[in-house]
């Protein structure tokens, strides 16, 4: 399978959203950040405007929840549009009945890990999930530099989906660019969010074509997916 490319919304100009959803059309998704301003120092959008957008554009919307309470929030995003909603595991009471709750509304469920939560308590959890989405910044911003020290957890975690036989795809978030997007599809993910590198360009759609095929190519030559 291709890289998926999901350009971040945080990125765009909020003002004209919907337009800012059709500068990227051949994205595979819409990755739209909900922050709440208490799991995260930033304040974004909610429910309503996930309704909106999931009107203005035919790319499905992967909702990344950075807020606190997300057991109670994430099936509302199902209902309010989304294809894959994602959740925080440092926020989640009830991970694995939340995600039965996405996936019994028809979703992706999907649960991310800040930079300095490890994987590995959450293996017995990963059938559960569609997704699992490893943090290479420290959640609340766009435009902060990759985190390389979380390569080794990329690498460790792609091991755990293979150990397991699981088909479930591996995000990265966080200064995903033409110069980390390579090393990030080598150590195993599948799936990238990146918001500067697409909208901090004058062609949005190009970008994500090119951050695809640099992505795809490295996947091909990868140890990882050559095992697979
Ligand atoms: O979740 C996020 C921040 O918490 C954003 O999706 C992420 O930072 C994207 O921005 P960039 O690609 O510019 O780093």
């Amino acid at each position: 399978m291709a890289a998926q490319i999901n350009p971040s919304i945080l990125s765009a100009d909020f003002s004209r959203l919907a337009e800012e959803a059709r500068a990227v059309e051949g994205a595979d998704w819409l990755h739209v950040d909900v922050m709440d301003n208490h799991f995260v120092p930033n304040l974004t959008l909610g429910v309503p405007v996930v309704e909106a957008l999931s009107r203005a554009t035919d790319i499905p919307l992967d909702c990344h929840l950075m807020i606190e309470d997300a057991d109670r929030w994430a099936p509302q995003y199902v209902e309010a549009g989304a294809g894959s909603v994602t959740f925080h595991a440092e926020a989640a009471a009830a991970p694995v009945r939340t995600a039965r709750e996405i996936r019994a509304k028809g979703a992706r469920a999907s649960m991310a890990l800040k930079p300095a939560t490890p994987i590995e308590p959450y293996e017995d959890l990963l059938p559960e999930l569609d997704m699992l989405l490893i943090m290479t910044v420290e959640p609340g911003f766009g435009g902060q530099a990759f985190l390389d020290i979380m390569l080794p957890k990329i690498r460790r975690t792609r091991e755990l989906i293979s150990k397991h036989g699981l088909e479930m795809w591996l995000q990265v978030d966080g200064g995903v660019s033409a110069s980390t997007i390579e090393r990030c599809a080598e150590a195993g993910a599948d799936v990238f969010v990146a918001g500067s590198a697409v909208y901090g360009t004058d062609d949005p759609a190009a970008a994500v074509r090119m951050l695809r095929s640099q992505a795809t190519e490295a996947t091909a030559t990868a140890a990882w997916a050559c095992n697979h």
